[in-house]
């Protein structure tokens, strides 16, 4: 559905921003992007929309490149992005925004009302844009995305300014539109959230996907101790059964617990803190970018 293919992009003041990355997307899943500020990320979004152009490499979409006029309003037919909420007309109601994109991607306005019960937004949706608070903006943002019914949609920090229980309702309506076979290719900080309902995640470093996690895998369960809780000998012997530190932890494979246990013991033998789990996407994102 969606592939990229030895993608690398410049810019004047920063080189390699995007290097050689190639990426091939199916529908029905939901895709976390992670990095740090600054990395890439948004770029690469650009790229997708092909509001920048890479100097290698190339975008398909359903077979589709963008190679002409008419190949790039077809391609753009199959994809939605995510608003900025400065790109809102504040004198204009949230249904005319709705309305705009539904026609603009020829979707069904029959399905708005539905839309707009399902986020919530009956009771504010006629009023004026510029009486919305930051969360509701971001709502109607995420149910302009919605309306426009596209395959595909680009949802750059969909999660921000949302409190905790319009994470949830959109998160919900993400699972929706999973089931109907949409690719939904998510920017987000909020790890814990990618973690319940992303299907894989994919860590951007120095241009190109370090990493790539799906949390729904069976996972290898680790034994997780803080580090600095245990006495100085007991931490190295920790590390010489195989050990690895991240992010202010030990992790260790809790296949090993007869020979660990001995070593979380206090002088008044009862055990020091651990948890056993496996590894969250925060831990992955210490091991490839460090501490802060
Ligand atoms: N139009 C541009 N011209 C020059 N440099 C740019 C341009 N757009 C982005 N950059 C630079 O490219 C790098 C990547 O920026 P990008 O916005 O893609 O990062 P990001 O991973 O989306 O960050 P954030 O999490 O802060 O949104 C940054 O160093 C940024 O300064």
């Amino acid at each position: 559905m969606l592939t990229l293919n030895d993608i690398s992009l410049d810019f004047p003041t920063k080189k390699q921003v995007i290097d050689h990355l190639s990426l091939a997307l199916d529908g029905g899943q939901i895709v976390g992007l992670v990095a740090p500020n600054g990395t890439g990320k948004t770029t690469l979004l650009r790229v997708i929309l092909n509001e920048l152009q890479p100097k290698e490499g190339s975008v398909t979409i359903d077979g589709l490149q963008y190679t002409s006029q008419a190949n790039a309003r077809r391609i753009h037919r199959k994809l939605c992005s995510f608003p900025v909420q400065d790109d809102l007309f504040n004198d204009l109601s949230g249904l005319a925004h709705l309305r705009y994109y539904c026609d603009s991607w020829g979707a069904d306005r029959a399905k708005l009302p539905a839309l707009i019960e399902e986020l919530q937004m009956i009771n504010y949706v006629k009023n004026p844009v510029h009486t919305y608070s930051l969360g509701m903006r971001q709502r109607l943002c995420f149910a302009m995305v919605v309306a426009s019914d596209a395959p595909i949609m680009l949802l750059d920090e969909l999660m921000n300014g949302l409190d905790p229980v319009n994470v949830e309702l959109v998160s919900k309506v993400l699972l929706r539109l999973k089931g109907q076979g949409k690719l939904l290719l998510m920017v987000s900080h909020l790890l814990p959230n990618l973690e319940a309902y992303a299907d894989q995640v994919l860590f951007m470093q120095d241009g190109r996907f370090a990493l790539t996690v799906l949390p729904k895998d069976a996972r290898p369960q680790f034994l997780r101790v803080a580090t600095g809780v245990l006495d100085g000998a007991n931490e190295a012997k920790l590390r010489m059964l195989g050990a690895t530190e991240i992010g202010g932890a030990l992790f260790i494979d809790s296949a090993r617990v007869a020979e660990v246990a001995p070593l979380l013991k206090k002088a008044d033998g009862s055990l020091l803190p651990f948890a056993i789990g496996p590894q969250s996407l925060v831990d992955h994102y210490h091991v490839v970018y460090g501490e802060a």
